[in-house]
């Protein structure tokens, strides 16, 4: 592919009500929106929108390595394949003249922006995809699925909210439900897994996420009263840094633990996945390809787990639709199918109900089917 033209655009999300988390309270969205055009006038489109609580690049960061990857890329011809992707943003060794394709990390003091390389592996990919003429999660995987399992994130506060909430989630089609815990007392939270258990009866998947919120103490007394009213899973208990505590927690609670806060930091992966020598830390890993650095780390991280027998699911970073729209492809293609994807926040922004691209990638009945299109298949 020849990548001809490069264009950055801001970009902004402005909440419908503010997203409570036990680590950050979200009133907005902001990034970067990212297209590549090649030599006969294709679009490939990305997006970053940092989130540096998670553990990516502040946004001025963001945006001085988006910029430096583009210059990168300008007028640069290298090979339609995913190798020359993926080793776009690996950085080379050995002699300079040796090198083959692009490469786009070759000054070393470029810092670590896993937002701004998501965002412009994402062009990339759908470029490459939209060349070959398939769609980007058949280009991840020839037995990439064609619809994609979404939970519904609820967002209320009150117990009797929340359970209104959860009514009219299942009503619409959902089959799991995700709510946010901890950050406020153990008593207030039961009342609203309690609350929402009754609302939807036993069928439905309840899943929890503390975002780190708990002390080793809290969560196996919380996730203890908790789990009487059946759990599929929670994420992210304890501390993302203490894999030792989320392991003990895991040996202690009956359902699986999911780390998600806690993959951000590389170093710590074989640790939580048990290559390292120990037992894994958790049984399924939240893979967010914006803290990831992409798709294709993500996947190999799912890949991983897979072949260690531990499970994964996708979710966004509340971002904007092209990132879903990846998101998306990546969870129709990652090995296992059966854990419902977080990708189901479009409706948590401000943005037109008639948005082509919104309604392309707004899940119905709780999934979400993916564009035929070939690459993101995202609407002109
Ligand atoms: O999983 C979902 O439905 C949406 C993603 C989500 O909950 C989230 C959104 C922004 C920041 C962190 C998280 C999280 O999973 O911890
Ligand atoms: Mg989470």
């Amino acid at each position: 592919m020849h990548v001809t033209e490069t264009r950055l655009m801001p970009s902004r999300l402005e909440l419908v009500r503010p997203l409570k988390t036990a680590r950050a309270t979200y009133w907005e969205r902001r990034g970067f929106l990212v297209q590549l055009v090649d030599e006969e006038g294709r679009v490939g489109q990305g997006e970053a929108m940092p989130l540096p609580e998670f553990g990516t690049e502040p946004l001025d960061t963001c945006e001085l390595v988006i910029q430096s990857h583009l210059k990168a890329l300008r007028d640069q011809v290298f090979s339609d394949s995913l190798d020359a992707i993926e080793e776009a943003f690996m950085i080379p060794r050995g002699d300079p003249t040796q090198w083959k394709g692009i490469h786009l990390r070759v000054e070393e003091d470029l810092p670590e922006a896993p937002a701004a390389d998501h965002a412009v592996e994402l062009a990339l990919l759908d470029l490459l995809a939209q060349r070959l003429g398939v769609p980007l999660s058949r280009l991840l995987s020839r037995s990439a699925r064609s619809e994609v399992e979404v939970n519904a994130l609820l967002t209320s506060d009150g117990p009797q909210e929340l359970a209104e909430e959860a009514r009219r989630a299942v009503a619409e089609g959902y089959r799991t439900l995700k709510i946010k815990v901890a950050g406020r007392p153990i008593d207030a939270d039961e009342a609203r897994v309690r609350a929402v258990r009754e609302a939807v009866g036993s069928e439905v998947n309840l899943r929890l996420d503390a975002n780190g919120g708990w002390s080793e103490k809290e969560a196996l007394q919380a996730l203890e009263r908790l789990s009487w009213y059946g759990l599929e899973l929670c994420e992210q208990p304890v501390a993302p840094d203490d894999h030792q505590a989320l392991w003990r927690v895991q040996r202690r609670v009956q359902f699986p633990l999911a780390a998600d806060e806690a993959i951000a930091n590389p170093a710590s992966i074989p640790v939580l996945l048990g290559t390292a020598g120990g037992m894994p830390a958790a049984r399924i890993f939240v893979l967010k390809p914006m803290v990831l650095g992409g798709l294709l780390p993500a996947l190999m991280f799912a890949r991983q787990a897979a072949r260690q027998g531990l499970g994964a699911y996708v979710t966004s970073s509340l971002d904007g639709v092209v990132s879903r729209a990846g998101a998306a492809h990546l969870a129709a293609a990652l090995p296992w199918g059966k854990l419902a994807s977080g990708l189901g926040v479009g409706s948590l922004f401000k943005t037109d109900e008639n948005d082509p691209a919104e309604r392309a990638f707004r899940p119905v009945g709780g999934r979400i089917v993916l564009p035929d299109a070939p690459g993101l298949g995202l609407p002109k």
